[in-house]
């Protein structure tokens, strides 16, 4: 059975005197300093001269320095860049200033987890890892609420690991929602699973391969996009409040046995042979190997298939059809 934190087993005292430097400022960064600033605690961030979040964090009244001069400051030093650069930044500018009882901590497992990065002994190695875009990290935690965490604790040398990483993650208002203890090796094999085959990779192709099939059928876009795509988020949002029988009870009968009977067409056994391959790809490292040599080769592949993302028709539909909802945007 999982352990699972909530509030009243979290300590925000564990952060009392020490600094948090926040390595990067955007989507998961400015969130997390945020929060933390509004719990109290003593944040600085760390970023490289250039980078487009320097002045959006000053704006937001932080305290900005260079990544050198934030991790000397620093006690407990968060790692919100980008997975693939972490390497990088942590050789040539956070390694040799860390200090002993120091506390490396990371929102994604994946540098720790295939040994990109491999700490010194004399620090604590954590994780808090928001299940959640890092937007709506602030946006529920300024609301009084909180998204769920995972954390883990790698190495434990100050002997409070746990407990620090557990005042953090109430800091950011995680422990309102539920914090799940887990591993390094369990939080990067199940958010790289679960950002390939379902939240990000597998409902964009499901989208995409139900509304073209509209459109060459000789549907309307526009019908196809509100089908496909619009009203996806009403639905989720049910099954989000309710879990799947708030969706099933929501809608018509006909839909729950549509839904009921040719859902299983859809994600059917050679999909799920498909997703144990991709699992296997994950836990054997090949994935990790793939995505360290694309970026060394410049994303040529990333590139490519984002481009051709940005130039579908449901985005050119979509934008015209959103441009009459103006609350959405
Ligand atoms: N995006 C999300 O919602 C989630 C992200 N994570 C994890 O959080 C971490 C950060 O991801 P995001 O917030 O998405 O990143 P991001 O791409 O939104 O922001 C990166 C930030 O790092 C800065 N940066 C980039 N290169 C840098 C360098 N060389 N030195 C210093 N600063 C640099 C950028 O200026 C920017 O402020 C990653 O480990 C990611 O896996 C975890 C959960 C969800
Ligand atoms: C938002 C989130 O949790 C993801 C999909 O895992 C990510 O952005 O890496
Ligand atoms: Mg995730
Ligand atoms: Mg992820």
């Amino acid at each position: 059975m999982a352990k699972i934190y909530y509030d009243d087993d979290a300590d925000l005292s564990y952060l009392k005197g020490k600094v948090v430097a926040i390595l990067g400022y955007g989507s998961q960064g400015r969130a997390h300093a945020l929060n933390l600033r509004d719990s109290g605690v003593d944040v600085i961030v760390g970023l490289y001269k250039g980078s487009k979040s320097w002045k959006v964090a000053e704006e937001d009244g932080m305290r900005v320095e260079e990544v050198e001069r934030a991790v000397e400051e620093g006690d407990v030093i968060m790692f919100l860049i980008p997975d693939m650069v972490q390497p990088e930044v942590y050789k040539r500018l956070v390694r040799d200033k860390l200090e002993e009882g120091d506390m490396l901590m990371f929102a994604h497992g994946f540098n720790i987890h295939y040994n990109q990065i491999v700490p010194p002994e004399f620090v604590d190695v954590t994780m808090v890892a928001p299940k959640s875009p890092g937007h709506l990290v602030r946006r529920m935690f300024v609301e009084g609420k909180g998204v769920p965490a995972l954390l883990a604790v790698h190495q434990n040398y100050t002997g409070k690991a746990l407990e620090i990483a557990l005042a953090y993650a109430k800091a950011i208002g995680c422990t309102r929602a539920g914090v799940i203890e887990t591993t390094f090796k369990e939080e990067t094999e199940t958010d790289l699973f679960g950002e390939q085959v379902d939240l990000c990779g597998g409902v964009t192709e499901l989208i995409k391969a139900t509304f073209e099939t509209m459109v060459e059928a000789g549907y309307q876009p526009e019908v196809a996009y509100f089908e496909a795509l619009h009203e996806l988020k009403l639905i989720v949002d049910l099954i989000y409040e309710g879990g799947l029988m708030k969706m099933w009870n929501a809608v018509s009968e006909t839909a729950k046995y549509g839904g009921l009977t040719r859902g299983k067409r859809i994600i059917n056994e050679s999909v799920r042979e498909e997703m144990k391959k991709i699992l296997k790809e994950i836990q054997t490292g090949e994935f990790a190997r793939e995505w360290i040599l694309e970026n060394k080769a410049g994303r040529p592949v990333y590139n490519k298939l984002l481009e051709m993302e940005k130039e579908h028709l449901i985005e050119k539909v979509g934008a015209k059809l959103r441009k009459m909802m103006p609350w959405l945007e």
